[in-house]
Order: C-alpha cells, then structure tokens, then sequence
C-alpha cells in the first residue's frame, strides 16, 4: 500500500484525496430522524487516491476507473460531479474522471468521501463555477456527513452528524494505520443494539490531556473480529485505535522510524501504510496551485 504516498512522482495535473482518520469518536445522542450526534476529531493523513480530470464539451460526467462493487451511476465521483453540474447556471461542461484507487473501502478513513470532495473542489475550479467553500461543503454535506470536512481541508472538531466544524491544530504524528481485510458497513453498526450512545460530551481539553475513546469500538470487534485482531496486533507497539466505524485501525508513532519498525513486523497479507498526520489537506495545497 506504498504507491499513494504524496510525495511519490505523480502527474502534477493529479488532484490528491487524502483519507482522514477519527482520532476519538463518541456518540452522544440521536436525532429525531435517526441519525447519531457525534463528537470526532479529524484529522488527515498524508497517504490517499489520486484524482485525474479531462474536461470534454459534450456535458457528459465520463468515469475511465472501474471501482469494484460500485456501478457508475453510485460512484461518489460521478455523484459529486453531477450534483455540481446541475448547480452551475452556465453551459453544461463535461469531464472524464479517473481514479488511482488506494484507500481500501469501508475502511472508516474516508475514502469514498475524500474522492467526493476533491470532484467537487476540483471541478468547481476547472469548470470555474465560482462557489465558496461554503457552498462547497454544503452540497459535499449531501453527498455524506465526511464530505464538509474534505472539502474545507483542515483537521477539525466535529459536533453534530459531522458537519459543525471547528478547525484545531494538532500534533502531527506518524501512524500506522493498518487495513483489515473486511469492509465495514457503517450502517450496519449504528444500527447495532448496543452500540454505545449516551456518551458525556467531552471538550477539547480533555482529549488533550488522553481523554476520547471510539464508541463504535465494541461492537465493531464483536462483529468483525479480524478488526480485533488487528488491533490487538497494533497493542503490542502503540495504543491502537479504531478510526470511523472501521474497518481502519491506527496507532500514533512519534517518528518515521518507530512507525516502520512495526510495520516491519506486519504479519504476512495483511495491508497497512505509514503515513504523518496532517492539519492541512494536500488538497488546499493543490487548489493554490491551480
Ligand atoms: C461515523 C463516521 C465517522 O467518520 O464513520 P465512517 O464512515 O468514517 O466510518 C461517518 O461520519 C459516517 O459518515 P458516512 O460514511 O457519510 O455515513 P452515511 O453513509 O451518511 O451513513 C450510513 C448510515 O449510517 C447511519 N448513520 C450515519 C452517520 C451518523 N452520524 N449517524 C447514523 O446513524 C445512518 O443510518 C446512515 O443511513
Ligand atoms: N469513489 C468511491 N470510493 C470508495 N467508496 C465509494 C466510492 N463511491 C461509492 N462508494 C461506496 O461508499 C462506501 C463507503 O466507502 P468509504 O468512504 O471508502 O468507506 P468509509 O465511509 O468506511 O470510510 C463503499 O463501500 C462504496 O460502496
């Protein structure tokens, strides 16, 4: 899982799509619809997809990548795409979208809604359809509770389903984040009868001082035990932590060098990356760029 590292000699037209990971997740309460509150903190790692766009003049969204699992018309590219499309009042650009997949899905580190949101802030610049980046993020929000945070590209607390966004600067440690080979859905652990849900909201403070654990933890290592496994795997080196609702596990390293000593020992067919925390996405990066 080397290949996707942001310093490796990409096209310079490549559009970056960073996963992020959950450094705690509680869940403190439910929405009348059903959807959970949270409190998270996100940060990005630098280690992602790669995005490539080639605009056409015929209005069509044209993806040039399979995604296994995934049909055309559900991938969040072409979704992102179109749903831009349909919000520019000017003629009707096309694109043909490629993507260097490497983020494992269902992985909880965001994959699906880092492509999503890279479409749209990459798209909003080469069709120059002129939103804001609260737009962005507004019509990111409809595309998935992640899809905000991608979009405005800095580590952030996260109140509500995800999307109250206030941007902090944390350590930036190395991680090593190790990949499962399961996916997990996430529906399928919210729903999960004992899931915790009554958590005390916590302040940023607290986790400073080592407070913030992930809710989803229990029920995702009953579930899916590889999870567990990969975790216990992880404790013999750092804390391990699960990101999202998994299947992602991760551990914070305080150099390079301690990171890939554990990877070193990564137990033969498993996937896993090393990779440094960061406060700002490789996306904003990007976009300055132009
Ligand atoms: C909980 C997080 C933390 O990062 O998990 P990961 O997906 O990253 O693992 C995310 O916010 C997930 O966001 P996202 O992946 O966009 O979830 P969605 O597809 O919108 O939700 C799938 C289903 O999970 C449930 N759901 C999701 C989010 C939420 N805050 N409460 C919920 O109850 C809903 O039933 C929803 O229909
Ligand atoms: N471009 C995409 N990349 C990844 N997953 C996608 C994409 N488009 C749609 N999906 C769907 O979204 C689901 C969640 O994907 P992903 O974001 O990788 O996981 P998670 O939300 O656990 O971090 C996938 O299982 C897949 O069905």
């Amino acid at each position: 899982m080397n290949a996707s590292r942001f310093s490796a000699p990409f096209a310079a037209e490549a559009w970056p799509a960073p996963a992020k990971l959950n450094r705690f997740l509680h869940i403190v309460g439910r929405r009348e619809d059903g959807y959970h509150l949270l409190q998270t903190l996100f940060q990005f790692v630098e280690y992602g997809d790669w995005l490539h766009f080639e605009l056409r003049d015929d209005g069509r969204v044209v993806r040039a990548s399979e995604l296994p699992g995934v049909a055309v018309d559900d991938d969040l590219v072409v979704r992102a795409a179109r749903f831009l499309q349909a919000q520019v009042p000017c003629s009707s650009p096309g694109v043909t979208i490629r993507v260097d997949k490497h983020l494992p899905m269902g992985g909880g580190i965001g994959g699906g809604s880092s492509d999503a949101a890279t479409t749209l802030v990459a798209l909003n610049h080469l069709w120059h359809c002129g939103l804001d980046e609260d737009a962005l993020a507004m019509l990111g929000l409809r595309l998935g509770a992640d899809v905000p945070v991608f979009v405005r590209g800095r580590a952030a607390w996260a109140e509500g389903v995800g999307e109250r966004l206030t941007p902090v600067d944390i350590d930036e440690l190395w991680f090593l984040v190790v990949a499962p080979a399961c996916a997990v859905p996430t529906v399928a652990v919210f729903k999960d009868p004992e899931l915790t849900r009554d958590s005390a909201p916590i302040r940023m403070r607290d986790f400073l001082a080592g407070g913030g654990r992930n809710d989803c933890a229990a029920v995702v290592y009953r579930r899916f035990p590889e999870v567990a496994v990969a975790a216990e795997w992880l404790a013999q080196f750092t804390q391990p932590h699960l990101s999202g609702t998994g299947a992602c596990v991760f551990g914070g390293f305080p150099s390079s060098a301690a990171a890939n000593v554990a990877l070193a020992s990564l137990p033969a067919g498993w996937r896993a990356f090393v990779a440094r925390g960061l406060n700002r996405s490789p996306l904003l990066e990007r976009l300055i760029r132009g």
